[in-house]
Parts: C-alpha cells; sequence; structure tokens
C-alpha cells in the first residue's frame, strides 16, 4: 500500500461519530402543520430541554468506507427499523450537502455516496408520549453532521432535525428554546432560537410522572394532521392564542417569574388537550390518572398559595399521551414529591422495585422530622379536597431532572470507539 493509499483508508476509516441529544417538553405546544413537505407549523411553540444524564437519545453514525452501494440503515434500541420517508428525506439532504462540498474540493474523503449506518438507543420508553422523536431526530441530524464532516452550525442543523420530527428542532439547544414559526414559504424563517440558557433559572426543574409507559394509540403526525383539518378551536388558537402567549412566556422566563410561567403553561397545555378533543372523530390523550394529576396539583396550588403567598407552586403539561410533566422550582421538590406519593402510593410488592420507581427522585422521598408534622396537615388540607382520593391505580414510575444542555458530540473517528453503538465491522454491538 503506498502512502496516499494509507492516509485515505485511515481518512476514510475515522467516517464516524456518536452523538447524544436531550429531551424538550414543551410549554407552549406545537400541533399543525401548514407544510407537510418542509415541516412548518401553524404555530410557533417554546419548550423546556430536559437534562439529558436522565433522559437522552444516543447515536452513532457510520459512513461505511468500502461500500458500493448508497444504503441507509436504522437500528433502534437493538432492532433494526424500517427507514421512514421523513428520515430517508433527512439523510438525502445532508449527503447533498456532503456532495456539493465534495464538488467543490477533491481532497476531501468521498463520504457523499456510501452507504450509512445508524444505530440509537433511547434510555427511556420510545414512543410513549416522553418526546422520543425530538431527542432521537435532534441526535440522529448531529450525529451525521458529525459522521458526513459537515460542520453546519446548530441553527442549520436544527433545521435539519426538523425535516426528521417537528419538536426534534428545539432540541439542538440547551435550556429554554422557541420555536418561531415564520412566514415564508420556503420555511427559511421557521427556526428554532434559545431564548435562554441552561443556567439562566438553575432553580427550574422537573418531575415526570409516568402513567403509562406503552406506545400511544394515535401518532403525534396522524393526530395533529386530523386536527388542522377539522377542529375550528385550532384557527381560534393560531391566531388569537398562541402569538400573545408565546410573547407572554419569553418575558416571564426572563424575569424568572414562575407564577406566570405556571399559569401560561398549564393553559396551554389544557388548550392543545381542547384541540385533541375538538379534533373530529376526538383524540383523547389524557387518561383518568392524568385528571387525577390536574385536580391534585390545582388543589395543592390553591392550599400552597396561603402559605407562601405565592399563585402557583407546580405547574403541569402532557404531551400527546397521559403522562405528566410538572415543572416546580427545586426547594419544592420535596413536598411535592411525598404529596404525589400519598395520592399515588407506590406498592412495591405490584410494581416496580423502589429504586427503578424513583431514580433520581428518591433522594427527596423521606421527609425530614422537623418538616414531618407541617407537610401532614398541608398533605391532609390538599388530600381533603381532591376527588377521587380513595381510588387506586396509579404511576408506573417517576422521574426527577432539571434543566440541561443541547446536545453533545460523544466521539468521533477512532477516538470514538469506546462510545461507539458499532462494532468493528459496522453493526451495532449487543444492548
Ligand atoms: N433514538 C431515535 N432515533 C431515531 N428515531 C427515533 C428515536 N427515538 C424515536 N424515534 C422515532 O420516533 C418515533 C416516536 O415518535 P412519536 O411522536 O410517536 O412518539 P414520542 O416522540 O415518544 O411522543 P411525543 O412526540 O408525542 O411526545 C419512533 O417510532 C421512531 O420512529
Ligand atoms: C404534543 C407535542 O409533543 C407534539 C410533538 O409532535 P412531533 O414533533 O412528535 O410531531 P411531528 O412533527 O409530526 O414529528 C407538542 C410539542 O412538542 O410541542
Amino acid at each position: 500500500m503506498t502512502v496516499q493509499q494509507k492516509t485515505k483508508k485511515a481518512r476514510t476509516d475515522t467516517a464516524e461519530a456518536t452523538a447524544s441529544a436531550p429531551v424538550n417538553i414543551a410549554v407552549i405546544k406545537y400541533w399543525g402543520k401548514r407544510s407537510e413537505a418542509l415541516m412548518l407549523p401553524t404555530n410557533s411553540s417554546l419548550s423546556l430541554t430536559l437534562d439529558q444524564d436522565q433522559l437522552q437519545s444516543k447515536t452513532s453514525v457510520r459512513v461505511i468506507a468500502d461500500s458500493e452501494s448508497e444504503d441507509a440503515r436504522l437500528w433502534l434500541n437493538g432492532k433494526e427499523e424500517k427507514i421512514t420517508g421523513r428520515v430517508r428525506n433527512l439523510v438525502a439532504t445532508m449527503r447533498k450537502l456532503r456532495a456539493d462540498l465534495e464538488a467543490k474540493d477533491s481532497s476531501l474523503p468521498s463520504l457523499a455516496n456510501k452507504a450509512l449506518h445508524m444505530a440509537s438507543i433511547n434510555n427511556f420508553p420510545t414512543a410513549a408520549g416522553l418526546a422520543s422523536s425530538a431527542s432521537g431526530l435532534a441526535c440522529l441530524a448531529v450525529a451525521i453532521d458529525a459522521a458526513l464532516q459537515l460542520n453546519l452550525p446548530r441553527p442549520q442543523v436544527s433545521a435539519l432535525a426538523r425535516l426528521g420530527s417537528g419538536s426534534a428542532c428545539r432540541s439542538l439547544f440547551g435550556g429554554f428554546v422557541a420555536w418561531d414559526m415564520g412566514s415564508k414559504p420556503d420555511g427559511s424563517d421557521s427556526v428554532a432560537r434559545q431564548v435562554a440558557s441552561e443556567t439562566h433559572w438553575p432553580e427550574m426543574c422537573a418531575l415526570i410522572l409516568v402513567a403509562s409507559a406503552t406506545q400511544k394509540e394515535m401518532p403525534s403526525t396522524a393526530g395533529m394532521q386530523t386536527t388542522v383539518e377539522t377542529s375550528p378551536l385550532l384557527q381560534h388558537r393560531i391566531s388569537a392564542v398562541v402569538p400573545e402567549r408565546m410573547q407572554s412566556i419569553e418575558k416571564a422566563i426572563q424575569a424568572r417569574d414562575f407564577d406566570s410561567f405556571a399559569e401560561i403553561t398549564m393553559r396551554d397545555s389544557n388548550q392543545f388537550h381542547a384541540v385533541c378533543l375538538d379534533t373530529f372523530p376526538p383524540i383523547f390523550y389524557l387518561n383518568h390518572v392524568s385528571h387525577r394529576v390536574i385536580s391534585l396539583i390545582t388543589k395543592y396550588n390553591e392550599v400552597k398559595s396561603k402559605e407562601n403567598g405565592r399563585k402557583y407552586t407546580v405547574a403541569y403539561t402532557f404531551d400527546a399521551g397521559p403522562n405528566a410533566v410538572l415543572y416546580l422550582l427545586k426547594d419544592d421538590v420535596a413536598e411535592v414529591l411525598r404529596l404525589v406519593n400519598a395520592f399515588f402510593p407506590h406498592n412495591v410488592a405490584a410494581g416496580a422495585a423502589s429504586d427503578e420507581y424513583y431514580g433520581m427522585a428518591k433522594q427527596f422521598v423521606h421527609a425530614p422530622a422537623d418538616k414531618v408534622k407541617a407537610e401532614k396537615d398541608l398533605e391532609t388540607e390538599v388530600l381533603k379536597g381532591v376527588k377521587h382520593f380513595e381510588e387506586k391505580g396509579g404511576l408506573k414510575r417517576i422521574i426527577y431532572t432539571t434543566i440541561g444542555d443541547g446536545p453533545r458530540i460523544l466521539g468521533t473517528g477512532s477516538n470514538g470507539r469506546e462510545v461507539s453503538l458499532f462494532k468493528e465491522d459496522g453493526f451495532p454491538k449487543e444492548l
């Protein structure tokens, strides 16, 4: 082998990258597209990026150097998946960007027309209303960008991730992220941007009450399409509600004004589910457990307000599924968690072991002795005011997390061997 051949081989061998990306949970919900082809929304939205140390997608992408074909293959959680039209589009668009670079500079390794292997894992339930498509597609776009050595700026990777799933464009940034709907027909002004970084409001955190970890009946894509076609309430939401809410919630975030943030968040979740009910035929994402969570939080906010003078201590929000995401400040987590426990007692015998059920939330479960009496009184007052207290049935798991950063490149080329999801032969490692 000549020196030149060796250099070329070494270069093409390193065309692999592994990335991780976070989940984001919206407080102003995206629901509806004005262009399916360009993945453009009917309204702006805003989300909080959750810490990827708790919830994350991890994806490796490898360019198969000695391949003759332009195959693209995807393994999700260890199983090969059929590639959807959207992922195909994402891959084709990114390959085209690489081909343009190679056409301009013939010294670049040829990566654009080689087979691409993609492997991804989620460390939480997939397609269960926990925004796996957001972290998953964001991660894929970041890993392809690195594997194809495109080095695109984050806003451009965000726009590419959007082709895979709308909400994914927000997972490209940490902290508080807006997706401005834009108005141009080509979608060039429909972009995500960071409103405030993950360090802006360090007290903000989230408790996710998992009511179901199974796949939902109506996927978001199909659900929102039917809503756009049939719901008059959606039109009102788009024109008269969201524009004002986007401005108000951005202001609340900048000012760290939890009362305003919480009220807008809960109202927007309520309206999103009202729009689902206004869809014909109707879509139901909330279940009885979700309704019980709403009653509990509403009562708790009311009782707590007399004590701390704040209008709201906790804000709930629900995506396209029954799981509740509670946004609250760190100092209130322990009390809220113990209240949730009193309302939804965790039955170790019937469910997951305690560690699995609570995860990181376990640190908050036991009340310090000096708080026991005060908390018991508050608990009694809240619980006596909430209906359905005696009912059985409850939560599958509780996840405690904070606000986190955007995607991370975990390794590239031969420096990424240890973190890679691939074996030497370019096929996924056993999980
Ligand atoms: N890590 C991943 N890599 C690539 N694609 C993924 C990944 N995780 C999820 N997906 C894709 O996203 C789909 C799930 O999206 P869906 O919108 O149905 O659920 P969700 O994102 O969990 O819920 P929601 O967006 O309503 O909160 C999966 O079937 C898969 O096609
Ligand atoms: C309820 C939501 O979570 C809907 C998310 O929808 P998706 O982004 O999953 O839909 P597609 O763009 O069709 O892939 C609200 C939100 O995240 O803003």
